[in-house]
């Protein structure tokens, strides 16, 4: 209960004046019930807003395609674009594991050095050689043997942790929770307007699995759980062989996985994302004029060898594989990308970003 005779400012400055006339008091009480209706409203919203958060399922989005292809880089930029705080903090605990590599590094060098007898004698008929600068080199590097056996014991009980955390899911080599502030903000008017591009603070999880052929199994479990998959396909790869199999053409392995999604009955409910990636490196080999597509793929014929050229036909024959697979009519969207080139990923990423969320919320008939 306020005082309204106490010398609190602040109850002072909410009293009522002093000389209140009978129509300034009732204007004033009838204001007064306005604002608490609005603040008792604003409660009700925000409450309401809690519980949808909680449940509200979280998008899904499995990130597909051959060994090197550019999953795990392209999970990276929607994370550095959505997520910027998550990426930051996962950089910044990148930064013991480098010190350790280092650290490694020193102490091997060391050990080799010390091993060395030749490196550290020393000739007493001549002024100091490196030998004995080397000497006094491992004595001061003596206390980084320590650090290395701290840093060791410290990733060791890390590792044992972040295991268990993944629980139940030991093939996914890696999941993000991008719990992602996705209330887009606007600049209107020179104020920060919050939009609520699907719903305030959407989680989106990012499956990146590995992309190996002894691994490819291990993908199905997570078909009939996402809403979008981001399929990855390196069209620069098309005079590459992958690295399980020398008798395996890159390009066609890819071709062959990408029939294998068009055509999978579980994933007819999935949208599918394709990014023709790794432009830029396709980009430099065709600027090479003893690299020849129609050498490594035959239906390419005797089209001229440009990028332009090239990237259409490959283009095409990833839409009519789609189309042939595809049960249900769905919309293809793709994109000729170079995952590497983090502001020209950014752009693209809004728009497949949106597209997603639309699917995933008329998936969840919120539309
Ligand atoms: N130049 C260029 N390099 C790329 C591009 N995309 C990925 N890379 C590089 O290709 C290598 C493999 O990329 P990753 O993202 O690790 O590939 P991945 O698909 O996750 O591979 P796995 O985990 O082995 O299945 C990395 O060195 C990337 O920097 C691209 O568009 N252009
Ligand atoms: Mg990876």
């Amino acid at each position: 209960m306020l005082n309204f005779n106490s010398t609190d400012t602040f109850a002072q400055n909410v009293a009522p004046p002093l000389l209140e006339t009978p129509d300034v008091r009732k204007a004033r009480i009838a204001q007064e019930a306005v604002a608490l209706e609005t603040s008792k409203r604003i409660d009700a919203e925000l409450k309401a807003r809690r519980i949808a958060l909680q449940k509200k399922p979280p998008v899904k989005v499995l990130v597909l395609g051959q060994s090197e292809s550019g999953k795990t880089t392209t999970i990276k930029n929607f994370q550095m674009t959505y997520a910027r705080q998550a990426w930051a903090q996962e950089r910044n605990s990148w930064r013991p594991i480098i010190y350790l590599n280092i650290v490694r590094s020193v102490n091997c060098i060391t050990t080799i050095l010390g091993s060395e007898p030749d490196a550290l004698r020393e000739d007493s008929h001549h002024p100091p050689t490196l030998s004995s600068h080397l000497q006094v080199l491992l004595l001061r590097l003596g206390p980084i043997r320590r650090i290395q056996e701290i840093l060791e014991r410290l990733f060791s009980s890390a590792t044992i942790s972040a295991t268990s955390q993944l629980g139940s899911r030991p093939q996914t080599r890696t999941s993000y929770a991008l719990a992602c502030a996705h209330s887009v903000y606007r600049n209107t008017d020179f104020h920060w307007t919050p939009l609520e591009a699907g719903g305030p603070q959407t989680e989106w999880v990012m499956y990146d699995v590995a992309g190996c052929r002894t691994q490819r199994a291990a993908w199905i479990p997570y078909f009939t759980d996402v809403t979008t998959i981001l399929f990855l396909a390196p069209i620069s790869a098309f005079d590459e062989w992958i690295h399980e199999g020398r008798r395996v053409n890159r390009l066609q392995d890819t071709y062959m996985l990408w029939q294998m999604l068009c055509e999978s009955r579980l994933l007819t409910h999935v949208q599918i994302i394709l990014f023709m990636n790794k432009c830029d490196l396709l980009a430099k080999k065709l600027k090479d004029k003893r690299i020849k597509v129609r050498d490594y793929v035959l239906d390419f014929g005797s089209r001229p060898n440009d990028f332009k050229t090239v990237t259409e036909f490959f283009h095409k024959a990833f839409k009519d594989i789609f189309k042939k697979g595809d049960k249900r009519e769905r919309r293809l969207y793709s994109h000729f990308t170079s995952v590497v080139d983090t502001k020209a990923t950014a752009l693209t990423l809004f728009g497949v970003h949106d597209a997603i969320l639309k699917r995933h919320i008329s998936k969840a008939g919120l539309l």
